[in-house]
């Protein structure tokens, strides 16, 4: 017998599914949206559904390393790159993840990281208390093995400094997670507004 997931977990995902799709980081199916559980397991969105038009069926559980709890369940075919956040980061509650323009065209044309700076909106991050600071976003390279691609990721975190609490994926998308769900989406806005900023200034130069 399977244990329900929580219906407020639920109604968060939804509704960041929502937020997302409205902003138009989400197009076509892209996107998948998560919460850590109380009892460990993770609620994610499955594969290939659209993000602004979920409801509660779309969402399901898998454990801490995303095995499904009901056999022949396909969760996001991201879900291992979601709990390596939680895995990393014990305080992560939320992920979000969308494909943007600006993410998508800013990170294929970035390096190893996107620096952002002079922005208030650094605020938003962790640790950022002025807007006189930079903050690196790591990016990495695209990759369909997502085993692999998580690998990159603990390495680059493993030699990090300081983490702060998102990623790209070149041509593809952006990571961000939170202590809840308001906290992952209010980063989300904040590092796509800089990304916005961003790809007006280059269109100004
Ligand atoms: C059509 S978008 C390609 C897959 C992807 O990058 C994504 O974010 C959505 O995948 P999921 O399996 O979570 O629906
Ligand atoms: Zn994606």
């Amino acid at each position: 017998m399977t244990v329900p997931i929580p219906e407020a977990a639920i109604a968060t995902i939804i509704a960041a599914g929502r937020r997302l799709d409205d902003a138009g980081w989400v197009p076509a199916t892209a996107g998948n949206i998560s919460v850590s559980l109380p009892d460990g397991r993770i609620a994610i969105t499955r594969s290939g559904r659209h993000k602004g038009a979920l409801v509660a069926g779309d969402v399901m559980a898998v454990d801490g390393d995303g095995r499904p709890e009901v056999q022949g369940d396909r969760p996001s075919y991201e879900t291992l790159l979601h709990c390596g956040i939680y895995r990393r980061f014990r305080d992560a509650g939320a992920v979000v993840h969308g494909h943007s323009i600006a993410n998508t065209v800013l990170s294929r044309a970035a390096g190893g990281s996107l620096t952002l700076a002079g922005y208030e909106l650094l605020k938003a991050f962790p640790g950022g208390p002025t807007h006189d600071v930079s903050v690196a976003v790591p990016v990495l390279d695209n990759d369909q093995d997502i085993p692999r691609l998580q690998r990159a990721l603990d390495a680059r975190w493993a030699g990090a400094d300081t983490i702060p609490p998102g990623y790209l994926i070149r041509g593809h998308g952006a990571y961000l997670w939170g202590p809840d769900m308001d906290a992952a989406l209010a980063r989300m806005e904040a590092l796509e507004f800089m990304l916005a900023c961003e790809l007006e200034e280059r269109r100004l130069r």
